[in-house]
């Protein structure tokens, strides 16, 4: 039976159409999955659910009856919770208190609310003593609370905005288990996603929204990750790596740290043996080449995370030998000019790094503003900023829209050109770069690899995505136990199960 019935939704903001004459529906205990370039309206589609925003025109209906939300509270007491990828929670709550915030149930008794709540922790997987401060929990994991929260109202339709965006594999694996639980439970899901693969697992029918339309409405069982990255952008996309159709240039292959055969000194851009960062990484031999991409991945505690923080100097660490282009170089942050400080590009969980408050034209020319002398590099730089709006399909109708004005996606394409055009060093650390990107800006973020590599610079990828680490990297960590267990080749001829082979990889680790 439909849970909910969408016909005819609009909405736009100022002169940007956003939804047009959008249709569809959605049953009880059905996942449905949202698939559409970045900007293309998705989140503006689940806050119109959630009572976020209300649609310009249009009617909805949820278990037959009119549906026209006036707030978020509104939504969730009709029995629609919306979770977002990027929620924080107030980290002085207990996670009891975080799940029953803003319920009916809020006022009852702190032994009830922790017993209620660990019903619904234990629902959506999540094994934690309810009463821990969210606080201490990592980031990540917050949007399961978020997902427990949508329960403990009893909510009918629970919409999934980006959740799964920065989990590990066997994360995602655990979300899609709520995800079928909650089906099971006659609810209905909307998963909103750009990890097509991930997506086409769990979900039973994908709905692809394109200039502003339900372009398609398909059972997830009639496509593929390649149909749907075609059909997400409207025109047959070059197949990545991931699904087997396009191989990269082909590279020598590159000898381990502990290979037979050493790369000459000028090709090696940082040599790192047996790092080691107390309690967490234990002797890891780094060689890395001179404009290549490689990628670490592995479990929460694995060690990548301080790997990667010792080489920007976030954690203390120690070395037997350190060489930044055959120059000796220290972790010790004493080491004043000889200390080892790789730049670093997180996309900041909060505003991707950048000022929502400014315009995409000052964001893009931060570093060049006061510099401007003339009329001419004034030009010169605005061309720029068109160039790159331009290149990294940014969806706006002006350069002096705020950046918090725009998506998600778009506001994260727009830190990281700025980023990468302003980081000139030659060795880079990027945390998921493509992060929340569509199928085309990924291939827009390789290309910005790729001309930085070109360039002579090396970069060191630390994902939790295994399609992210097939696409952009030559070579993937698997990090377990503080140690780097084994190097998968990505190079060579295109291979379909790259993206198995390192899912397999790091999770048996
Ligand atoms: N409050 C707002 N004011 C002005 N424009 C907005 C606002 N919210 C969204 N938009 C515009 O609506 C369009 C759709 O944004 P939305 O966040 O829904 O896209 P999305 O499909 O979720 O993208 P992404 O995949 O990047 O998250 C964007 O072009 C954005 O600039």
């Amino acid at each position: 039976m439909s849970l909910l019935q969408v016909q005819g939704l609009t909405k736009s903001f100022g002169a940007r159409r956003v939804l047009r004459d959008v249709s569809f529906s959605v049953g009880e205990g059905e996942i449905v999955g949202l698939v559409g370039t970045n900007g293309a309206g998705k989140s503006t589609l689940g806050d119109i659910l959630a009572g976020i925003t209300a649609a310009d025109s249009g009617v909805m209906t949820l278990q037959g009856v009119p549906y026209a939300p006036l707030s978020a509270d509104d939504a969730r007491h009709l029995g629609v919770g919306v979770v977002e990828q990027l929620v924080r929670i107030d980290p002085e709550l207990t996670i009891a208190q975080a799940v029953f915030r803003g319920t009916p149930q809020a006022g009852r008794p702190p032994a009830e609310l922790r017993r209620q709540a660990q019903v619904l922790l234990s629902t959506v997987t999540l094994d934690v003593d309810p009463d821990t401060l969210v606080g201490e929990l990592p980031h990540f994991v917050h949007g399961l609370v978020e997902i427990a929260r949508v329960l403990a109202e009893d909510t009918r339709l629970v919409v999934l905005d980006e959740v799964s965006a920065a989990l590990l594999p066997m994360e995602v694996t655990g979300l899609h288990a709520v995800a079928g639980r909650l089906s099971r439970q006659g609810r209905g899901v909307l998963y909103i996603s750009h990890r097509l693969p991930e997506m086409l697992e769990v979900v039973d029918r994908v709905l692809v929204l394109r200039d502003g339309r339900i372009a398609l409405d398909s059972p997830a069982g009639a496509l593929d990750p390649v149909r749907l990255a075609a059909e997400t952008v409207g025109e047959p996309v070059p197949a990545t790596r991931v699904t087997a159709v396009v191989p990269r240039p082909e590279r020598e292959p590159v000898p381990g740290p502990a290979g037979p055969q050493p790369l000459p000194a000028e090709e090696v851009a940082l040599h790192v043996r047996n790092l080691r960062v107390p309690g967490a990484v234990d002797g890891v031999d780094l060689l890395l080449r001179r404009g290549e991409v490689i990628g670490l991945t592995g479990r929460r505690s694995s060690g990548v995370r301080e790997i990667a923080g010792a080489l920007t100097g976030e954690f203390p660490a120690i070395t037997d030998e350190l060489l930044l282009h055959g120059e000796p170089r220290e972790l010790d942050p004493g080491a004043n000019g000889h200390a080892l400080r790789l730049p670093a590009y997180r996309p900041d969980e909060d505003a991707y790094g950048v000022d929502p408050g400014e315009t995409i034209a000052r964001t893009l020319t931060q570093e060049e503003w006061g510099a401007l002398t003339d009329l001419r590099s004034e030009i010169a730089t605005l061309r720029g900023v068109i160039r790159t709006v331009h290149k990294m399909d940014v969806k706006t109708l002006s350069i002096r829209t705020r950046v918090g004005a725009l998506s998600g996606g778009d506001q994260h394409k727009l830190a990281l050109a700025r980023w990468m055009a302003a980081s000139a060093h030659d060795v880079l650390v990027l945390h998921e770069p493509t992060r929340g990107l569509d199928v085309r800006a990924r291939r827009q973020v390789r290309e910005l690899l790729d001309d930085a590599t070109g360039n002579g610079a090396s970069v060191v990828v630390v994902s939790v995505d295994p399609d992210e680490l097939a696409e952009c990297c030559d070579r993937v960590g698997i990090v377990s136990g503080g140690r780097v267990t084994r190097w998968i080749d990505t190079g060579g001829p295109a291979d379909g199960t790259l993206r198995d082979r390192i899912i397999a990889a790091s999770t048996a680790a």
